[in-house]
């Protein structure tokens, strides 16, 4: 089975009102290559789901950037997966680095949170990743595997999961990893999916890169054979994320 190319835009903690609209004024007059070409997702904060949701052309979606780890009640400050459902948010974003690292939020609490939101029919970007120490001390296989097997132990159906590699040394730093680099720790997550969960998982599920990704770097990462797309975080709030919408073509060329 082909895997669509996915590329998901992760506002992360940005926006206003009309920066919101502005964004998807662009997105919506964009000419994107078709849906059976390319997946594209779009991930504003909590408080822009409705606004980007009802003002965004139909072939592009949205996802929300966590939700809680299971039913809502008396959490404060959380919102839970089933609001997301109640609200018709197809995607939600878990395991990011920023929550991982500044939240404390750990491997079985990652994978937790994304056995509960597959459980009332999310579809999850579940995000990977080692920092810049791990990666010079030799970690860097070891801890992104660690990271899938906290969502590995807790979960029986990959369908509605996209697996997404974003290395923390990458993020919002304008140091991108090489296509090499990218393709090289791909390989690796898929040869891991494939040992312990199964070749079916491992040929059909999407893995994309994240960090530092931009319009003029996206064609060549996009042509690596395990690169399936792409976490945009500071160019999707740009119209550059056009450009990364169409790398997509690079798989069809
Ligand atoms: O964290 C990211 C997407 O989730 C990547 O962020 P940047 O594209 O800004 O490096």
């Amino acid at each position: 089975m082909g895997r669509k190319f996915f590329v998901g835009g992760n506002w992360k903690c940005n926006g206003t009102a009309e920066e919101v609209k502005k964004i998807v004024s662009t997105l919506n007059e964009a000419e994107a290559p078709s849906g059976d070409v390319v997946e594209v997702v779009v991930s504003p904060p909590f408080v822009f789901l409705p606004l980007v949701k009802s003002s965004l052309r139909s072939d592009f979606h949205v996802a929300a950037q966590n939700c809680w780890v299971k039913k809502g009640g008396a959490f404060t400050g959380e919102v839970s997966a089933e609001m997301l459902v109640n609200l018709d948010i197809p995607w939600v974003i878990l395991g990011h680095s920023e929550r991982r690292l500044l939240l404390n939020e750990s491997n079985e609490f990652v994978g937790d949170k994304v056995a509960y939101a597959l459980s009332q029919g999310l579809k999850v970007i579940a995000c990977v990743g080692e920092t810049l120490e791990q990666r010079e001390s030799g970690a860097t296989l070891n801890v992104v595997s660690a990271q899938t097997k906290g969502i590995a132990e807790r979960i029986s159906n990959w369908a509605n999961v996209v697996l997404a590699y974003e290395p923390v040394w990458a993020i919002g730093t304008g140091k991108v990893a090489t296509p090499a680099q990218a393709q090289e720790v791909h390989s690796e997550l898929r040869k891991w999916l494939q040992s312990n969960i199964g070749a079916e998982v491992a040929t059909s599920t999407r893995i994309i890169y994240g960090g530092s990704v931009n319009g003029a770097n996206c064609k060549e990462l996009a042509a690596q054979p395990d690169v399936d797309g792409f976490l945009v975080g500071g160019a999707s709030l740009k119209p550059e994320f056009v450009d990364i919408i169409k790398s997509a073509t690079v798989k069809t060329a």
